[in-house]
Order: structure tokens, then sequence, then C-alpha cells
């Protein structure tokens, strides 16, 4: 099999990420400080000093005072991340789009930078940022050696993505449907192995390899990978599966055992800048907790019913008594005042419960069948627990 070499070991983001690998120090010394194009001078404000290649050492702490969050500056995630903040309360303030820096008002001393996914993750080991929201596919890929220094928070809310391998429906892959037989195809060999397309250079390689198939090259592009096979560059390709259409569109088909990750929306921080960063850990606090809050509301309403009574027990056991309306901890029975005759007199008591988005109809009519009148229904921003299970999870991971 042809792979790329692996990354190295180390933690050195120079050594991860060459983004000039023939620049050596030397060269770079020689470096002009404005660079003329034939149609345009691009004027590079580096001192001279200051040129390297991503910044050198690994995951270091530099000495900024600022906490600095990385969000995707564009494609599929850039609007579902600006919206899930929002949703927390925690709204980027972005004075125009073309500009790269933003702040959140709620979270003081706190710099927003928008970077393209893999850059994210390549800033967050480099110590240019401290916490990032990307894909897990982007951590995984990029961040692969080094997941010691990254800790990664699951946010559910968004699309669950598969990367997947994907062969034509067609031709020689029309009766193959798993990894296995992929794998045991005559086809392959030294001289002509299977050939794959994908952008998933680190993960592509080592899933191939843990499935068994010795004689496979890859290749790679930036986008629209599904148009290889029927370009004749690949036999097969391993890209991002969400809703199907691409996939289909194009005439291939997914294979059993050909899930190479599922991945989510995940917020990311480095483990150095948890540890040293003055502020952060306490940031990263309010962050996750906010989002676990909403994440846990998001599925639910708050519906709120008066219903006639001779006690809280006697109302009680009558909401209970139904299979939707257990709310998160049972109901909250509240006695309604009002004036008859000149006396104060409780015949109505007000519960409050949660109920999940999916049910709500089918507590609605619970409700109505045990005598509830005058509902109302809210949406919840957040459910705050007793405990961060993530937050818990976290304060494990640095040994705190
Ligand atoms: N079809 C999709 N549906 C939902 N999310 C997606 C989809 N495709 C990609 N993503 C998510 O969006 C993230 C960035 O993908 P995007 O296509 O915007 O950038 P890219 O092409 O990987 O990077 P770049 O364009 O910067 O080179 C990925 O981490 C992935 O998790
Ligand atoms: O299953 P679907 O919902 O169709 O989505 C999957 C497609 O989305 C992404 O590509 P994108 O549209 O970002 O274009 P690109 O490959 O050119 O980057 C991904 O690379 C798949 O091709
Ligand atoms: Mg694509």
């Amino acid at each position: 099999m042809s792979l790329r070499a692996p990354p190295s070991s180390t933690s050195s983001s120079c050594s991860l990420f060459p983004l000039c690998p023939g620049l050596h120090s030397a060269s770079r010394a020689r470096l002009p400080l404005s660079v003329a194009f034939p149609t345009r001078i691009v004027r590079c404000s580096l001192l001279q000093d200051q040129v390297s290649v991503n910044g050198g050492a690994g995951s270091r702490v530099s000495d900024r005072n600022e906490l600095r969050l990385g969000l995707p500056s564009k494609g599929r995630m850039a609007d579902d991340t600006l919206d899930l903040l929002k949703d927390c309360q925690l709204s980027v303030r972005k004075v125009n789009p073309r500009q790269y820096v933003a702040d959140i008002p709620q979270l003081s001393n706190l710099e927003v930078w928008f970077q393209r996914p893999k850059d994210i993750v390549r800033k967050l080991l480099s110590g240019d940022l401290d916490l990032g929201i990307v894909g897990l596919d982007i951590v995984s890929e990029y961040g692969q050696v080094t997941f010691d220094i990254l800790i990664r928070f699951d946010i559910l809310k968004c699309t669950v993505l598969l990367t997947v391998t994907q062969i034509p429906k067609y031709g020689i892959f029309e009766n193959i449907n798993s990894m296995d037989e992929l794998a045991r195809m005559p086809q392959w060999t030294a001289e002509k192995p299977l050939r794959v397309a994908t952008g998933f250079t680190y993960l592509g390689p080592k899933f191939m390899r843990e499935k068994g198939l010795k004689h496979v090259v890859f290749s790679t592009a930036d986008g629209a990978l599904e148009a290889a096979p029927a370009m004749g560059i690949a036999d097969a390709i391993l890209d991002l599966v969400s809703s199907g259409t691409t996939l289909r569109e194009n005439n291939l088909k997914e294979i059993e055992g050909g899930v190479v990750l599922e991945s989510q929306t995940v917020l990311v921080a480095s483990k150095k800048s948890l540890v040293h960063r003055k502020g952060l850990l306490d940031t990263t606090h309010e962050i996750i907790e906010r989002l676990e809050a909403h994440l846990r509301a998001v599925g639910q309403f708050t519906v709120v019913a008066n219903m006639r009574g001779n006690s809280p027990d006697e109302v009680a056991e009558r909401v209970l008594s139904q299979p939707s309306l257990a709310g998160l901890q049972g109901p909250t029975v509240s006695p309604v005042f009002c004036k008859r005759d000149g006396e104060v007199v409780v015949d109505y008591y007000a519960i409050v419960i949660c109920v999940p988005k999916k049910e709500l109809y089918k507590s609605v009519q619970q409700l109505r069948a045990i005598g509830g009148s005058g509902v109302l229904v809210s949406p919840l921003t957040y459910i705050f627990d007793e405990e961060t299970p993530r937050w818990q999870e976290l304060l494990g991971k640095l040994g705190l």
C-alpha cells in the first residue's frame, strides 16, 4: 500500500504542518518584505525576525492576555455555529462579514477569530487559539497525533456526518457491497492497486490498512470528490456523507463496514492553554454550561396548565397517572388563588412540566383527559442541572 508518511509523533507544529516545507531558515531570513506580482503589490507587514512557518514550537502558550476562540469562517458549519451560540445567548458581534476578528459581549476578554476549520485545529496545536468549534472529522484528520493536547466536548445538536468509503454502483462493483468483498476482489494487485480519492489523507490510509486492503493508492483533491470514479481518476472515494444526495446523484453507493468516522460538531480546547492561561478555565466552564444546558433544553417545551382539584397531592397524582406528563423530576403543582364572595379560595392548581417536543400533542391530550385547561406552551432556553457532566469530565482529564 502506498501511504503518505505519518506525521511525526512529536508535538512540534512545524513538523506537523509544514505549509512551506522547502523554506528553511536561511532562505526565510532573505524574504523580501514586499513581493511584486504582475498586477498588484502584496505588502507583508511582518518583521523579518518574525518570519517563520506556523509559529515553530508546538502548543506554546504565548504571552498574550486575551483568550481566543476559533470559529469556522466559511463552509457548512459557519452559520450553524453562530446560530448555536446565539441560541445560548452568546451572540458573536462582528462588525462586517469580511472582518475575521469579533467578540462575544457576554464573555469578557475573549476574542473570536474566524478561520478555516482545518486552520482552527492547526492553531489550537500551535497555541495561537485556545478554544475552537469544528467538525470531529477535521480534528481527527489534522489533530491526529496530539489528542493528548486537545480536549473535546461533543455538541450533539448538529448533523452527524459519516466519512464513508463509496464505490460506483455499476461495472465491476455491481455486486460488491462490503469492505470485505472490496478487499477480496482479485483485481487489486501491486501493479494495479485500488485507487482511492480522498481529502482525508491521514485517516483514509489508516482505515484501509486496518481493513486489510493491501494494494491501495490514494489521490487527493479539495472537493467534488464524487466525480473521481466517473472521471476515471479513482475506483473508490472516501468522503463525507450527510444527506446522501451527492453520493446518489453521482451513482455511488456506501458499503458495509466502510464508515471511517461518525462526525459531529465539537468544542475543542488546548489542554496547555486550559492549564496555563489565566481565566480560560472559567470561560470554558461558562461556555460548556451554557451549551449543555441549552442542548438539553432544545428538545423540550415548558407546559403550564390549570387543573381543578382538592389538594396539590390529588392533582399531582392525576398528572403522574399519565405516561407523558412526568416532566423532568415530576410536576410542580401550585395553588391558583381567586376571590369568591369576598373570600380567597383555591379551586384550581397550576401545573408546570417539561415535555419533549415530539410528545407535545400527546401530552396536551393527556392533560385534557385529566381535566387540564388553559394550556400554555413555551420554548425553553436552558435546563441547568446540579452537575455538568462535561465539566466534570474536563476536570478529570486535567487531573483537577
Ligand atoms: N454535507 C455536509 N453537511 C454538514 N456538515 C458538513 C458537510 N460537509 C462538510 N461538513 C462539515 O463542515 C466542515 C468544513 O467543511 P467545508 O466543506 O466547509 O470545508 P472544507 O472544504 O473541508 O475546507 P476548506 O474549504 O476550508 O478547504 C467539516 O468539518 C465537516 O464536518
Ligand atoms: O450527503 P450530502 O448532504 O450530499 O453532503 C455530502 C457532500 O458535502 C460535502 O461537499 P461540499 O458540498 O462541501 O462540496 P466540496 O466537496 O466541493 O467541498 C462533502 O464533501 C460531500 O461531497
Ligand atoms: Mg463534496
